[in-house]
């Protein structure tokens, strides 16, 4: 079981094995709305910026302070490069809005291990850290064993290419059972996400990852810088109660 900040807020155990449903928002009035649709994590950035675009640190704040421990929250620092110290100092800024999880993209090039060695001691002291790796930049999925050496909480498979369509189609389906089975032999939180549809849900539930998640799918025509829809939260929703 995974507790933070200080317990009040839980994440889902290991034993129920059932999956949850991470839903991304880009402002407060969305959070709140998701927040109707009892999600299991509101994971907060902004689309417009990239993969794992960040929302400023204040607006995360007032999120967070506005939610009130109703659900847990992560959010991205940004499709940042991977430079130790640049990861460490957005990492820490976003620690101190209070958010239960940090979301990391590992991106193509730079320093992958100087970084993780950076954050061993923020998550020796307490943060829980998410890494995400992107399933269209061909993966090492041996690098999830350096995630856990390095103290993170969990590891996500998501795409950067938002073009390249969902994460079954640029990822063979033994490569992402490869990855929800290492996670889960390291006993990692394991998530999926990449353009990922309704359609898409059945066959990934059946992998049993801790969480599947989305923003294209929750949002008008599929767009994932446009407004949340109603109608396309719960045909996302539908599709976890029927998987
Ligand atoms: O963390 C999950 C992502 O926000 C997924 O976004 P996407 O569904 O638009 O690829």
């Amino acid at each position: 079981m995974v507790l933070v900040n200080g317990g009040h807020r839980t994440a889902q155990t290991r034993e129920k094995r059932m999956t949850g449903m991470l839903a991304s928002v880009s402002k407060l009035d969305e959070a709140l709305r998701i927040l109707n649709f009892e999600v299991d994590i509101i994971d907060l950035k902004q689309p417009s910026q990239g993969a794992l675009g960040a929302l400023d640190t204040m607006t995360v704040a007032r999120i967070v302070k506005a939610i009130n421990g109703q659900c847990p929250i992560s959010a991205t620092v940004g499709d940042l490069p991977m430079i130790p110290e640049v990861i460490v100092s957005a990492v820490t800024d976003m620690a101190a809005t209070g958010v239960d999880y940090i979301k990391i993209g590992f991106f193509p090039g730079g320093d992958w291990q100087g970084t993780l060695d950076a954050l061993a001691p923020l998550a020796q002291a307490g943060l829980a850290l998410i890494g995400v790796l992107f399933a269209d930049n061909e993966p090492e999925l041996h690098t999830v064993a350096a995630f856990k050496k390095a103290g993170f909480k969990g590891v996500m498979l998501d795409t950067m290419d938002k073009s390249s369509g969902s994460l079954p189609h640029v990822l063979p389906d033994d490569a992402i059972a490869e990855f929800v089975s290492k996670c889960n032999e390291l006993n990692l939180l394991c998530g999926l996400a990449g353009s990922l549809r309704a359609v898409d849900i059945p066959d990934l539930l059946r992998r049993k990852p801790d969480y599947l998640g989305f923003r294209g799918a929750l949002c008008r025509r599929h767009d994932r810088t446009s407004h949340l829809d109603d109608d396309a939260i719960l045909a996302v929703k539908k599709a976890f109660l029927q998987g």
